[in-house]
């Protein structure tokens, strides 16, 4: 288990170190575009999970939309704190 900040730290290694095999460095190779496709999927996969399939499918769904939001930060170069003075 890892919270949304042990996430954006290992990513944001991965993103700086690149290793191989990575899937995050592919997603960000593959830019914002493909990204943000990504992100929507996975906003409409937790949708349906929510409203058809209970709630350890929506968690799963859910887990994987942050996963995506934190991939379209790092893509686009922002910080968790560029992100947090909005909330
Ligand atoms: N939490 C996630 C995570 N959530 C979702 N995903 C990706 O998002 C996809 C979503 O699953 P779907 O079932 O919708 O995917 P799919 O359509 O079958 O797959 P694709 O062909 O589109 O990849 C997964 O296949 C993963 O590629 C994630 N990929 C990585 N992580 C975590 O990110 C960290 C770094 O991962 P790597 O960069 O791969 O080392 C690790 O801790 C991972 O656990």
């Amino acid at each position: 288990m890892k919270t949304f900040e042990e996430l954006w730290a290992e990513l944001s290694a991965k993103a700086e170190q690149r290793p191989e095999g990575s899937g995050t460095v592919k997603q960000l190779d593959a830019g914002v575009h493909a990204i943000g496709k990504k992100l929507l999927e996975e906003a409409a996969e937790s949708w349906m999970a929510a409203e058809h399939e209970g709630k350890d499918a929506t968690a799963l769904e859910i887990s994987q939309l942050l996963y995506h939001a934190q991939v379209l930060m790092l893509a686009s170069g922002l910080t968790l704190d560029d992100v947090y003075a909005h909330l």
